[in-house]
């Protein structure tokens, strides 16, 4: 298993990253990626679901935006960043997380996102409207979309979430983890990115990251043994 290129056993997640060549060919305007970027090559959506992501009430999940009225463009553009980032992105390989829902298999929790990509995303949303903090669960579905359950209220989105922190952490359940890392730094995830994906490197970080914090542990585990061992 190559966690620096896999892909989470979602609802619509190809099995493995490859290349999503027609992409390239069709330079559709409705398109996940800038022309030229690297993702093409090594994508985790295929050219259906990129196109899909940008359709109301897309057929991926049925998915309302407008469940408080019309969502601004402005704001909805960032949702559907994050559909392709979610959908798209091979290298979210540290954070997958087997979970117990109908629809997925794995999801993903904990991705440090940059503040910039947070920050903007909370600004272009400020002025909306929405009737829930946690966006993946307890919606009324009857109707086959999306709408607000009964007992909850349309509230400015800014009363809903006070600051970028707990909108890009709350609304899909822990997916972000917020960071004051900035774009530059190499230590968070970029949702927004031109031509190569810059995320294989922070992916590569946390993994060994992670491998260096397990061996310290086992380490710190042995030389507590040894000198309990040595005191008896
Ligand atoms: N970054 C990111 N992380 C995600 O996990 C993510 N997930 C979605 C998928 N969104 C959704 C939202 C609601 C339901 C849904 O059916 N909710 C039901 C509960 C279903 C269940 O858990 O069994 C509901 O009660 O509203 C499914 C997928 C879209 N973008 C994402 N973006």
């Amino acid at each position: 298993l190559d966690k620096l290129n896999m892909c989470m056993d979602g609802k619509h997640q190809k099995t493995e990253p490859g290349p999503e060549g027609e992409l390239y060919k069709q330079e559709k305007k409705k398109n996940c990626f800038p022309l030229h970027s690297v993702l093409l090559d090594n994508a985790c959506c295929t050219t259906n679901t990129s196109a899909e992501a940008h359709e109301e009430n897309s057929y991926l999940y049925n998915f309302n935006w407008n469940h408080c009225g019309a969502m601004s463009k402005e704001c909805k553009k960032h949702f559907i960043q994050d559909t392709c980032f979610y959908e798209c992105s091979p290298h979210l390989g540290p954070w997958i997380q087997p979970v117990d829902q109908s629809w997925r298999k794995e999801r993903i929790l904990n991705v440090p996102l940059c503040n910039e990509d947070c920050h903007t995303w909370w600004e272009d949303c400020k002025n909306d409207i929405t009737c829930k903090t946690d966006w993946h669960k307890g919606w009324d579905w009857s109707s086959g979309i999306n709408k607000c359950p009964a007992g909850s209220k349309c509230r400015k989105w800014t009363d809903v979430y006070p600051t970028p922190k707990s909108m890009c952490e709350q609304i899909w359940s822990n997916s972000y983890l917020y960071t004051t890392y900035s774009k530059t730094s190499g230590l968070c995830m970029q949702v927004w990115f031109n031509g190569t994906n810059p995320n294989k490197k922070v992916a590569e970080y946390y993994l060994n990251n992670k491998a260096q914090q397990h061996q310290n542990f086992a380490l710190t585990v042995l030389f507590f043994l040894a000198f309990a061992s040595l005191s008896l």
